[in-house]
């Protein structure tokens, strides 16, 4: 298959698609980003690449640095991991409170902000140096060892965290965050603001496409059953209150987040990144969803 051509293909159709998307500004840092950016990479389970665009410029991950997060915490704790956090879809947008009281502060699934701010603490009982340890891991996963926090990022989100630490207080109140929370949300805001490029990024979810195992390195990420569960949780849930639409119009597993990045698997085959900034209502990449969609459709291909 020739996806460089497809590429350009659904790019030359993308001129008329009229993105009514906004860049996410409450993290002021994430507002200066250049709107019309976009880039796409595929890199395959033998190895292959295949880039478009911007796929080689660095942005901040966000959100998709939780599946990561959920990795590292699954192969520490096993099933026990899910008595603290649900794999239900949340049907609700990311930074929702409300459920979080009425579920007695156990979140629906690690993707919304509660779910990955457990798996925060999670991570900081088990870590010995945090930070240090999950950004090797990490390291480790990409096979790069650039890949790295963003301080700026961080301050920035620091600076108007104020819905994150309401989350972190609601759980810390039910007994569901174990540590202090001003350590947990110093992880969490690390982890959101780990930067990529959509090369970066696509080949370093690409464990998630070979049941659990790098195809550069052979290492062992994860076992295949929790590559299974990581995946299934990627499609109910990776899109928050747009997770069904998601799954409707691409049909794979993926993941997005506020900086406009979403990866998505299609298990034995590929891993794809793409990276538009300007986000629709629910927070996801508006562009970057329609190229999905445009692509499983032209290729025929998807898990379904
Ligand atoms: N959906 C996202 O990417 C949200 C992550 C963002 N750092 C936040 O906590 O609000």
């Amino acid at each position: 298959m020739e996806y460089q051509k497809l590429f350009i293909k659904i790019n030359n159709g993308l001129q008329e698609f009229h993105d009514l998307g906004q860049v996410a500004d409450y993290i002021p840092e994430l507002g200066k980003v250049n709107p019309n950016k976009f880039g796409v990479h595929l890199t395959t389970v033998d190895k292959q690449h295949f880039g478009f665009g911007d796929a080689n410029e660095k942005f901040s991950i966000q959100s998709i640095s939780k599946v990561l997060a959920l990795t590292l915490a699954y192969t520490l704790e096993d099933e026990n991991l899910f008595k603290r956090v649900g794999v239900e879809p949340s049907g609700t947008p990311f930074n929702s409170l409300f459920q979080l009281e009425a579920d007695n502060g156990i979140p629906r699934n690690p993707f919304i902000n509660a779910g990955a701010i457990v798996i925060s603490d999670v991570l900081v009982s088990h870590l010995k140096n945090p930070k240090e340890d999950f950004i090797q891991f990490v390291q480790q996963v990409a096979e790069n060892s650039e890949i790295s926090f963003c301080e700026r990022i961080v301050a920035s989100e620091k600076s108007c965290g104020f819905r994150n630490m309401a989350l972190a207080n609601l759980m810390k109140s039910f007994g569901n965050i174990k540590n202090d929370i001003d350590e947990v949300m110093d992880f969490y805001f690390n982890l959101c603001s780990i930067e990529m490029t959509c090369q970066e990024l696509s080949k370093t979810f690409l464990f998630l496409a070979n049941h659990g195992v790098c195809p550069f390195t052979n290492t062992i990420i994860l076992t295949p059953s929790k590559t299974k569960r990581i995946n299934s949780i990627m499609q109910s849930c990776g899109f928050y209150d747009e997770a069904g639409e998601f799954s409707f119009k691409v049909g794979l597993p993926g993941k997005s987040g506020v900086g406009g990045g979403i990866v998505a698997i299609h298990p034995e085959k590929y891993s794809i990144a793409v990276w538009s900034p300007k986000l629709n209502k629910k927070g996801n990449s508006n562009k970057g969803i329609e190229f999905l969609e445009r692509f499983t459709s032209e290729t025929k291909i998807s898990i379904f």
